[in-house]
């Protein structure tokens, strides 16, 4: 397939690279001393799952300079999405479908102001991959699992080829009937375990072995689920509590790509996380204190941490 991965970091650049090491005709969009890097010596995933590195002109520096593709797939922090889907829409990549492996349930409305409706799949992933230096993304662990859908009819024939070469790549991939469920599933999850490791600056394990902030976990994905329901997708009522056992089952010192921004002074994503919960929850009316005061608290480091002491 024919592959244009916007965002070659953590996510964009280990799955990238994957489809890439399998045969697959795989551009990226990168910029910065990253896209420099990659430029001068390919693309390097250093991964307990075996290292791969991508040939040195895999990547561009534009969307303008992408050709026809079979799918995009986008993989840049939320914050950038608008202008990727802005620059998405006048690219030359033949109208091919829209893929985002990013995070949160907002993405995908935020693809569709600029792009047809028809035109972005659903889809979301599972791993821990970062920038370790430019060119270089490290893969944390054995996750690194995609679940993708179609939304509409139309997009069946490039969600099945896309699960193929996945395959092909040896990456862990799903097509999910029910996509959107998917995607609130993770988010729920995601909620929890960025808010509450954030707050708490330590990983899971310290967080759910503690009572009180085991109830804040807890509360956090109840709050998320309850709207959840209030957006049309129907979780059922133990979810948050399965959620919270499924944390039980999680290595003690795993922790949110949140947290680890946080730590790195790195700009958060928390106005699409316990943010975005809080602020959805308002116009939904839907009542999301925990993710409200989370966000206040986290509030003077969502830009990068704050100067001045
Ligand atoms: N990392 C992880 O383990 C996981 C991340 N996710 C989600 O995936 C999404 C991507 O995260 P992640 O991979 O960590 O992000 P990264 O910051 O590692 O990678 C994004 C890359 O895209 C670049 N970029 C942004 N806009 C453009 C553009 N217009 N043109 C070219 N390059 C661009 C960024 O450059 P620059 O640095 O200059 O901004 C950066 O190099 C997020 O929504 C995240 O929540 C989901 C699961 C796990
Ligand atoms: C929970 C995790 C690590 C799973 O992919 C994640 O998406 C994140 O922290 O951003």
């Amino acid at each position: 397939m024919r592959i244009a991965v916007v965002g070659a970091g953590g996510v964009g650049g280990y799955f990238g690279a994957r489809l890439a090491a399998a045969g697959h005709e795989v551009t990226f969009v990168a910029r910065g001393r990253h896209l420099e890097a990659v430029r001068r010596s390919g693309l390097l995933v250093r991964s307990p799952l075996g290292d791969v590195r991508t040939s040195p002109d895999s990547a561009v520096d534009s969307i303008a300079r992408l050709g026809p593709a079979d799918l995009v797939v986008v993989a840049v922090k939320l914050w950038d999405t608008e202008d990727v889907a802005a620059q998405l829409a006048s690219a030359k990549t033949g109208g091919a479908p829209v893929l985002s492996l990013q995070n949160g349930v907002h993405k995908d409305a935020i693809l569709r102001r600029s792009l047809p409706e028809e035109s972005v799949l659903g889809g979301t992933c599972f791993i821990s991959a970062f920038i370790e230096e430019p060119g270089v993304v490290r893969h944390n662990g054995a996750l690194q699992r995609m679940v993708f859908g179609a939304r509409h009819p139309s997009q069946k024939d490039v969600v099945e080829r896309f699960l193929t070469a996945c395959q092909e790549a040896g990456t862990d991939a799903a097509i999910s009937t029910d996509i959107d469920r998917v995607i609130w599933e993770k988010f729920v999850f995601l909620v929890g375990l960025s808010a509450t490791t954030a707050t708490v600056r330590r990983p899971i394990g310290v967080v759910r072995s503690h009572e009180r902030s085991r109830v804040l976990l807890r509360e956090i994905m109840e709050e998320t689920v309850a709207l959840a329901r209030a957006s049309g997708v129907a979780l059922d009522d133990t979810f948050a509590e399965r959620q919270l056992a499924f944390c039980d089952t999680l290595p003690a010192d795993m922790t949110s790509s949140m947290h680890n921004d946080l730590e790195h002074g790195n700009r958060l994503e928390l106005p699409w996380l316990s943010g975005g919960v809080a602020d959805l929850a308002d116009r939904l009316g839907v009542p999301a204190p925990r993710n409200r005061t989370v966000a206040d608290i986290l509030a003077p480091y969502a830009l990068g941490a704050p100067a001045g002491g």
